[in-house]
C-alpha cells in the first residue's frame, strides 16, 4: 500500500480512532498522523502507547491535515467541528465515523468551510471497549465501511477516502444518510437497546436469582451483557440522534413481541413454530450468502491478546 494522505488528523482518541491509527500505520497510508482528545488522561495514554503525534488542542492537530476524521461521540461532533473549522486547510477532506449519519450531517455540515470536502463515513466494526488502549489494527479487516457522501460531495474526495478505508482492510459501500440510519436501526441500534433492556431485567431480578444469572449465562445472554457494557455516552447519543428510525423499528419489534407473547399465552404452537422456522431461514440465508465472515456479527471482533 502507498501513502493516500500526507497528514491525517484524528479527533477523539478512543477505540475507533486508535484502531484507525494502527491500521493506517500497518499499511503505511499516511506520512503523519496527529491526534487530539479532550481529556488530558486520554492524551497521556495515547502518548504513552505512541499512537500518533498527540496535540494539546484540536486546532493544532488539524492544521495542515489533508484528512480530518471526527471520532468523538455523535452528540459532540458539532461543537468539535465549530472549534476546528477555522483551522482546516482549504482542499482538505473532513470525515467522521459516527454511528448515525443524518444527525451528524445536519449538525456538522453548516460548519464546514467552503473548499473543504465533507465525506461522512461509518465503519461497521467495533467492540464494547473504549479508549485508546482498546484499539487494534485488525478491527476493520473484512468489515464494511459505509460512506455517505453529502450532497455535492467531490467524487475524487469520496474515492480517496474509500481507498483509505480499503487500505485499512475494510470493504466499502455507499448509501444515503436516511437509508443508512434505518438499516443501522435494524441491525445495530435496536439490538443494542434490546440487550440493554434484557440485562436491566436480569439485574432487576437479581434479588430472586442471586448470582445464578451470571453463573448459568448461556451464549445468548452473555452476548447481551457484552453489548450492554458498551460506552453509555456513545449509545445515549446514538439513540437521541437516530430517534425516528429507532422508534419506527421499536414499534414493529413490540408488535411482533406482543404477537409472540399472545401465542405463548394461548399455547399457539403453530404460530411459534412458523415464526422460528422463518427466522431460521433468514440466518441460513445470511450464511449461504457468505455474509457471515469469521466473526458471527460485525461487532464480535475480539482484541488479540
Ligand atoms: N464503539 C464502537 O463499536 C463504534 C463506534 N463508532 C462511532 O465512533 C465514534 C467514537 O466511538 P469510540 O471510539 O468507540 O468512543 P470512545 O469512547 O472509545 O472514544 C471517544 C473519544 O472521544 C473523546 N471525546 C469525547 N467527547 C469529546 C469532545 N467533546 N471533544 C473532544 N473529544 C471528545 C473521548 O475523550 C475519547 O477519546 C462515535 O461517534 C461512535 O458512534 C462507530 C463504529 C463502532
Ligand atoms: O460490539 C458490537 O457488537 C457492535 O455492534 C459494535 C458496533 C457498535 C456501533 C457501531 O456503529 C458499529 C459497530
Amino acid at each position: 500500500m502507498s501513502v493516500i494522505y500526507d497528514k491525517i488528523a484524528l479527533i477523539g482518541l478512543g477505540l475507533i480512532a486508535s484502531s484507525m491509527a494502527l491500521a493506517i500505520k500497518r499499511a503505511g497510508l499516511a506520512r503523519e498522523i496527529t491526534g487530539y482528545a479532550r481529556s488530558q488522561q486520554t492524551r497521556d495514554i495515547a502518548r504513552e502507547i505512541d499512537l500518533c503525534t498527540v496535540c494539546d488542542t484540536a486546532t493544532d492537530a488539524v492544521r495542515d491535515a489533508d484528512l480530518v476524521v471526527l471520532c468523538v461521540p455523535v452528540g459532540a461532533m458539532a461543537a468539535v467541528m465549530a472549534d476546528i473549522a477555522p483551522a482546516l486547510k482549504p482542499g482538505a477532506t473532513l470525515s467522521d465515523v459516527g454511528s448515525v449519519k443524518k444527525a451528524v450531517i445536519d449538525a456538522v455540515g453548516p460548519h464546514v468551510p467552503a473548499g473543504v470536502h465533507f465525506v461522512p463515513a461509518h465503519p461497521l466494526a467495533g467492540t464494547e471497549h473504549s479508549g485508546p488502549r482498546a484499539g487494534f489494527a485488525e478491527l476493520y479487516d473484512n468489515r464494511w465501511c459505509i460512506i455517505v457522501p453529502a450532497d455535492g460531495s467531490d467524487p475524487a474526495a469520496v474515492a480517496r477516502l474509500a481507498d483509505l478505508w480499503r487500505g485499512m482492510g475494510a470493504n466499502v459501500d455507499e448509501m444515503d444518510a436516511e437509508h443508512h440510519d434505518l438499516v443501522l436501526a435494524v441491525t445495530s441500534h435496536t439490538p443494542h437497546l434490546i440487550a440493554y433492556t434484557m440485562v436491566g431485567v436480569a439485574d432487576d431480578l437479581s434479588r430472586v436469582t442471586d448470582s445464578e444469572v451470571i453463573k448459568y449465562s448461556a451464549a445468548g445472554f452473555r452476548d447481551f451483557t457484552r453489548i450492554a457494557a458498551s460506552d453509555p455516552t456513545m449509545w445515549r447519543d446514538v439513540f437521541l440522534s437516530n430517534k425516528e428510525a429507532t422508534l419506527e423499528i421499536l414499534g414493529r419489534f413490540t408488535e411482533e413481541l406482543f404477537a409472540l407473547q399472545r401465542a405463548i399465552r394461548t399455547e399457539d404452537g403453530d404460530h411459534l413454530h412458523d415464526y422460528f422456522t422463518r427466522t431460521r431461514a433468514i440466518r441460513r440465508g445470511i450464511i449461504e450468502a457468505g455474509q457471515d465472515t469469521d466473526a458471527p456479527n460485525f461487532g464480535r471482533a475480539v482484541k488479540p491478546r
